[in-house]
């Protein structure tokens, strides 16, 4: 697993070699032990290169073996005898060396990159920390503060920035691997001590410990809970406070805290699963491997309201041309100054040119004739979006790809309506569009898998974890919400706050609570869909009570907030309330507080204490009891489909793995047990009674996450 050559008479090139990107492997580490000690004895050998096969250099430690028992040399004392070996090594980086990849490179005594490469230490996205010897090595070579930055974050550095942080010595746009031959002949007899980065002293800023407190604190906030980034830092401290030694001895036992923990599995299981969501597959036998994307190289979007404009700019910033749609000239005018506003906004952010001229504007339908794939964003209107979809059955092409960017509505309604359903596929993209990373690709019942291939491959290109559901009401991301939004409406009513509710989620790890997503969202999105399904407003039947609604529990409390006009962050007032109309600053609101009471006394409820476990369970098992269902349904294909989209979408905590990877963690019995322990205290409210395939899993003795697919009643007969 590595391949060993002498190259030029005397310097030993040592290539690791274990596609796709030569993860440290036991029999890497092997090869490289071997092939080190080798040119170490060879007298004719004077300096080494290390490189990775396949333009990459090294994705590091091998992540699919710390579920196994560990076997193979291990690292820490792998690259200690390439460091204090007496002959030069040089690690020609091309492609990426990351994590166990760059402490690799770091061991090694100088460091060439292609200016295409990039590095970084992402192991904090993996529960971990660098643990062989990156938290050490890394602050002595570019000093305490900007080790700091890049091992909490795990970031990746393109070439340019390692070279101006110092991580490596030469950048060069022609072989990595050659000049570092070439390198490594020149530096022969050079004092090699000077680059043994464990003899260094970590250069600091006077103010060691302020930096450290500083960082400290915000990684803190950062990190919702998860133990990584913090144990980043103490490790880090060591490097500033500690002798080397020392400092490797903390570093290891912060490791062995979190190698093992629920933390740590959880975001390795998110790392395979992202990547397992892009291979899709249909109850036809299509599947991604077979199903080939059509070129897209011409997009249009409909409509530049919110969702329109971060499309718009999502495709700009990903280098396509787009045409942009308004139906008049006042509405194109604001959507156009918005959307180059915001592309000079990221532009400045990235120091880069804003590239507006990939866009252009129209009102004129007409002009659609040439495009490849149109995404239609118009307001959330099954009427509207069916006549813009009649329409653009006309002008588009007859090969033209249709889209529809919807949070829930029928794909297959509107695919009815035109003359080409094949071509027909729902992109339900999140707010706000340019920055979110989630993209549900909806199959509907007559979508071709040549339209799914592309609408999949187009997310890929804006850089999206773009996941394949089946199309019904609110796909998976919004179905799952709905119970999750009704218990935390409940638990209003019987003695909670906002507060109470919205601390207890942001303790489990979200981002922002309940309440304060909807304010954030607007609370007249929810009370428009209510009224259109005729929960308030004229439509509802006379003879329900008002707590009551097509015959089960309903809470009339956002609806009664509606009319009082707090429609949430907007206009200053929801559930809580903001320093100013789109004000960001949320602070409880005492005339809520009157309202749920008098509320409470009106409707005859004894309000009662509410702990934040019951919060959690009632809000989350619930959702993830609907999880439960879209997966026996065949809405979402696996449980990894329904994580990455709550991790990507939802702002689920990634240390908690996603909510079915959660259930798994928390043991399927107790969520069994918990949801009839709620559905017989709450017996009106049908989301809590469990799912057959909850019970079906229990029964079979609660296999694991990954054999849950072999219990499904329908596997994905919606996709
Ligand atoms: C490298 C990439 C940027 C490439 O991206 P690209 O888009 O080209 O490709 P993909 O991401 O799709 O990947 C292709 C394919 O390869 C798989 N893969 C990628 N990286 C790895 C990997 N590192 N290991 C295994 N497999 C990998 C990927 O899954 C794809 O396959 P699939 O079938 O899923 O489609 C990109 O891939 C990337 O970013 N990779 C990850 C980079 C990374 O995070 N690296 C860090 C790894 S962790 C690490 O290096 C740790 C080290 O610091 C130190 C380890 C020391 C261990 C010591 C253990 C001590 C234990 C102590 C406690 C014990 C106590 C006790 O038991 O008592």
């Amino acid at each position: 697993m590595a391949r060993y050559e002498q190259v030029q008479g005397t310097v030993a090139l040592i290539t690791l070699t274990n596609p796709p990107v030569n993860a440290l492997s036991a029999a890497v580490r092997l090869g490289i032990t071997e092939t080190v000690t080798r040119a170490l004895r060879d007298p004719e050998v004077k300096s080494m290169v290390i490189c990775g096969e396949n333009g990459v250099f090294c994705g590091g430690a091998d992540i699919r073996e710390f579920a196994k028992p560990m076997s193979g040399p291990p690292l820490v004392p792998m690259i200690a005898a390439i460091e204090e070996g007496e002959k030069p090594v040089v690690a020609a980086i091309e492609g990426a060396a990351f994590g166990g990849g760059l402490e690799l490179a770091l061991g090694c005594h100088y460091r060439i990159a292609h200016s295409k490469a990039r590095v970084g230490l992402p192991e904090v996205t993996l529960g971990l920390l660098p643990a062989a010897g990156g938290t050490q090595r890394l602050p002595r070579l570019i000093g305490l503060a900007p080790a700091l930055d890049l091992i909490t974050t795990g970031r990746h550095v393109t070439a340019q920035e390692a070279l101006k942080l110092g991580i490596v010595d030469q950048v060069t746009d022609q072989s990595a691997l050659d000049l570092a031959i070439q390198f490594a002949q020149q530096v022969v007899g050079q004092p090699l001590l000077p680059r043994k980065l464990s003899t260094r002293q970590t250069p600091c800023p006077p103010d060691v410990d302020g930096l450290l407190e500083e960082t400290m604190a915000q990684v803190k906030q950062r990190a919702r809970g998860a133990m990584a980034p913090i144990a980043c830092v103490q490790a880090v401290r060591a490097a500033a406070t500690l002798p080397y030694q020392a400092g490797m001895q903390k570093e290891q036992e912060l490791m062995a805290t979190l190698f093992h923990s629920s933390q740590a599995r959880a975001m390795q299981y998110c790392f395979f699963a992202q990547r397992a969501v892009g291979r899709w597959s249909l109850s036809s036998g299509a599947h991604s491997g077979n199903s080939k994307p059509r070129p897209v190289s011409k997009v249009a979007v409909i409509g530049l309201g919110t969702m329109g404009r971060g499309i718009t700019v999502a495709l700009v910033k990903a280098g396509m041309s787009v045409l942009a749609v308004e139906t008049n000239k006042k509405q194109l005018e604001i959507g156009k100054q918005m959307v180059s506003a915001m592309l000079k906004h990221d532009a400045q952010k990235r120091n880069a040119t804003p590239r507006l001229d990939l866009l252009h504007f129209t009102i004129d339908l007409l002009e659609l004739k040439n495009t490849d794939l149109i995404i239609e964003a118009v307001f959330e209107d099954m009427a509207l979006k069916k006549q813009v979809f009649k329409e653009l059955s006309s002008v588009c092409k007859a090969d033209a790809f249709l889209c529809t960017n919807t949070s829930g509505l029928d794909v297959d309604e509107l695919a009815a309506v035109t003359k080409r359903p094949e071509l027909v596929v729902g992109m339900h993209f999140f707010a706000p569009a340019h920055v979110m990373k989630l993209l549900e690709v909806v199959h509907g019942s007559r979508s071709s898998p040549e339209a799914v291939a592309t609408a999949m491959h187009l997310g890929k290109r804006l850089g999206k974890v773009s996941v394949l559901v089946g199309n019904c009401a609110g796909f998976v991301g919004n179905r799952m919400l709905k119970p999750y939004l009704e218990q935390a409406n409940f638990l209003l009513e019987e003695g909670a706050t906002p507060e109470l509710v919205d601390g207890a989620l942001e303790e489990f790890g979200f981002p922002m609570g309940v309440f304060k997503m909807s304010d954030l969202s607007g609370l007249d999105v929810g009370w428009r869909i209510r009224k259109e399904a005729g929960l308030t407003g004229p439509n509802v039947d006379p003879r329900d009570p008002p707590r009551r609604r097509q015959g089960r529990r309903y809470s009339p409390l956002p609806d009664l907030v509606c009319e009082q006009g707090r429609l949430g962050q907007k206009n200053g007032r929801g559930w809580y309330l903001y320093d100013k109309p789109g004000g960001r600053v949320a602070t409880p609101d005492p005339s809520i507080h009157k309202f749920l009471e008098e509320y409470r006394i009106k409707h005859g409820i004894s309000p009662r204490q509410i702990d934040r476990q019951e919060v959690v369970e009632r809000c989350l098992f619930a959702l993830i009891n609907e999880g439960f269902r879209s997966l026996d349904d065949g809405i979402a294909a696996g449980p990894e489909d329904i994580d990455m989209i709550y991790v990507f979408g939802y702002g689920w905590p990634r240390h908690r793995g996603g909510p079915m990877f959660y259930a798994g963690m928390v043991g399927l019995p107790r969520v069994l047990t918990r949801l009839e322990h709620y559905r017989q205290a709450h017996p009106e409210v049908p989301h809590l009674e469990p799912s057959p395939l909850l019970r079906r899993l229990v029964a079979s003795g609660s296999p694991p996450i990954n054999k849950w697919r072999d219990f499904l009643q329908r596997p994905h007969s919606q996709l």
